[in-house]
């Protein structure tokens, strides 16, 4: 049921997709009750396949449930807002503008007066620690790189909400690094409410106060986990409440791929039998 604190509400979603025969519609997610409090940074972890994407999709109103329904404010969610960010795992600039004005363009969308807009757009640059870089076009810049603009663009919108779907999953493992600490370090300065998709239990567990579990297809939630971990340590991944997160939410999640495989095998033999 929902709080007062919560700023997203999920309550009963279910997402079902038409499949081409006649037979019964996909069930992509199912049944799906979660609550995410303001300025939380939730994490939602699952196998390929489990429903993540369409969870996101729902959250930032792109599609519709079939049945249940999503609060932000509780207030239902009824399409794509201002209030919420998206980042994808693709950058999606605009190749022929500079970082620096990738951010303005949308900002002009909102209306902002040409000077607020420059200001907004150097705050972020200076956040995500690219001031230097501005004029540079996407192409002149790495991955990690134009990443961290496609960042800017949606934290300068000033959305409550980010939604971040796989946003590292592209990067080297070091530039990924390094782009969690600089996310955490921005969540912290903004306190904005995350709710972040991978498939990295690692990175799950170093970004997330909690972590979802989502079981394969349907997706639903297997699991919460609380991630009780002193994060003032060096090295925290290699501490040993980290390691032992670690291994529990790999249980977790291996058993899930194990039941998807057998799942997957029995309709293939089904199907050839
Ligand atoms: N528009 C659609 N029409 C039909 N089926 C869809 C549609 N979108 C997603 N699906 C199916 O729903 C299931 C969940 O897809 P989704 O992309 O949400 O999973 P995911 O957990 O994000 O996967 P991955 O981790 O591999 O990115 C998949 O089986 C997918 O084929």
């Amino acid at each position: 049921m929902s709080t007062n604190t919560a700023k997203l509400v999920l309550d009963g979603v279910t997402k079902q997709f038409a499949t081409r025969s006649d037979s019964d519609p996909f069930t992509a997610v199912d049944d799906i009750s979660l609550e995410v409090a303001s300025g939380e940074f939730l994490v939602l972890v699952g196998p390929s396949g489990c429903g993540k994407s369409t969870l996101l999709d729902l959250l930032g109103g792109l599609t519709e449930p079939t049945s249940g329904r999503i609060l932000l404010d509780g207030t239902p969610i009824t399409g794509p807002g201002l209030d919420r960010g998206i980042v994808f795992q693709q950058y999606a600039l605009l190749p022929w503008r500079t970082a620096r004005h990738n951010i303005e363009f949308e900002l002009e969308a909102k209306g902002l007066p040409k000077k607020e807009r420059r200001e907004v757009a150097q705050r972020y640059l200076e956040l995500v620690g690219l001031d230097s870089f501005a004029e540079h076009y996407p192409h002149e810049l790495s991955g990690g790189m134009k990443q961290r603009v496609a960042i800017a663009r949606s934290l300068a919108f000033d959305p409550e909400v980010l939604l971040m779907d796989e946003p590292f999953a592209a990067l080297d493992a070091q530039t990924r690094e390094s782009l969690q600490d600089e996310l955490l370090r921005i969540w912290k300065a903004t306190g904005k409410t995350i709710v972040f998709i991978t498939h990295g239990i690692d990175e799950a567990i170093y970004l997330g106060q909690r972590v979802a579990v989502l079981t394969s297809r349907p997706g639903r939630i297997k699991t919460v986990v609380d991630v009780a971990i002193d994060r003032s340590v060096a090295d925290v991944r290699s501490s040993a409440q980290f390691r032992s997160l670690r291994h529990h939410v790999w249980t977790l999640l291996h058993g899930e791929v194990e039941r998807a495989r057998s799942t997957e095998l029995e309709s293939a033999g089904a199907s050839h039998g």
